[in-house]
């Protein structure tokens, strides 16, 4: 069978590590696109251009709920409507959602995401409850056609606040997050090598890249915080295995590119330009690790 883990492999080797991530705000929209339309028809149009756009040279797209949930109704009418496109074209999501609860109530949202309306074939998980909040998870993984992405450590300042203490083991609470989902996961082990509980890693602090990628050799990472969060290419190459074994999100610096010349008129091919650039950039970086 081919797993979703051989699937999002296999795209990066094909496509790069790009992922799309579309944390569509309302104002990102170009004034020509949102005229006329109402709010649903606009953000639906908008991500179609951007997925068609993108879709031969982006691994991944990663659909951050948040920007649909803050438009009520018709903001989650353009998620499930993105959504059922990007499964039209047979695109890989990632829906990020970043849920974290009890067992009980993340069954319920085990099934809100990985079927129906809302499916995807990846979400992202908070797993400061603790590995039962991260369980319920599990029938969906052994089926091979779902994965998780949990945060270990994440590319914002305020990582440092937790997710940077010392434990009394002498490794920071990062480390056992990331041991534990290692742990959890070596039964569902692809053939590509990586397994479906993957971790979401940061790229903006770059000492720790090759560290991280040693320590968790087999598990996939999702890599936020390149471009507009500074993050560079040759800090994600160090977060790579030999260029795979992870994805590289970029959001507002592929959604925002036509801001860059004013080409308003151009938001599809200028996210497709620089998903491109991005794309190439940490390819070069890659080759000159070796
Ligand atoms: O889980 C994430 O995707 C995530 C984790 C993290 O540590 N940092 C982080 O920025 N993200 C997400 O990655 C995206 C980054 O967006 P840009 O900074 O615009 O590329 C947003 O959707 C964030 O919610």
């Amino acid at each position: 069978m081919n797993s979703i883990m051989d699937k999002l492999y296999n795209a990066v080797e094909e496509k790069g590590v790009v992922c799309v991530g579309l944390d569509t705000a309302f104002e990102y929209i170009p004034q020509h696109i949102s005229e006329g339309r109402s709010v649903e028809d606009a953000i639906v149009k908008f991500n179609k251009d951007i997925i068609d756009a993108t879709i031969d040279v982006a691994a991944c797209f990663k659909v951050q709920i948040a920007y649909y949930e803050a438009l009520g109704m018709k903001g989650m009418m353009a998620y499930k409507k993105t959504l059922e496109y990007l499964r039209e074209k047979e695109a890989i999501i990632i829906a990020d959602i970043k849920r974290g609860d009890i067992a009980a109530t993340a069954k319920m949202y085990a099934k809100a995401h990985f079927e129906g309306d809302f499916e995807a074939d990846f979400i992202t998980l908070s797993p400061y409850m603790g590995m039962d909040s991260v369980e319920p998870y599990l029938p969906y993984i052994t089926t091979g056609k779902k994965g998780i992405f949990s945060l270990v450590r994440t590319s914002n300042k305020g990582a440092e606040d937790i997710e940077y203490l010392d434990t009394a083991s002498g490794d920071k609470v990062y480390h056992v997050v990331g041991d534990r989902l290692m742990d959890m996961g070596k039964e569902y082990v692809a053939d590509c090598g990586y397994h479906p509980l993957g971790g979401v890693i940061g790229c903006t602090h770059v000492e720790e890249g090759k560290a991280l990628r040693k320590r968790f050799s087999n598990m996939f990472f999702l890599i936020p915080g390149y471009g507009a969060q500074g993050g560079k290419a040759e800090d994600v190459a160090m977060y790579l295995n030999n260029g795979n074994g992870g994805v590289v999100n970029s959001s507002r610096g592929i959604l925002l590119a036509y801001k860059k010349d004013g080409r308003e008129k151009e938001y599809a091919l200028c996210a497709r330009e620089e998903a491109i650039r991005m794309r190439d950039e940490i390819r070069k970086a890659v080759a000159d690790l070796k």
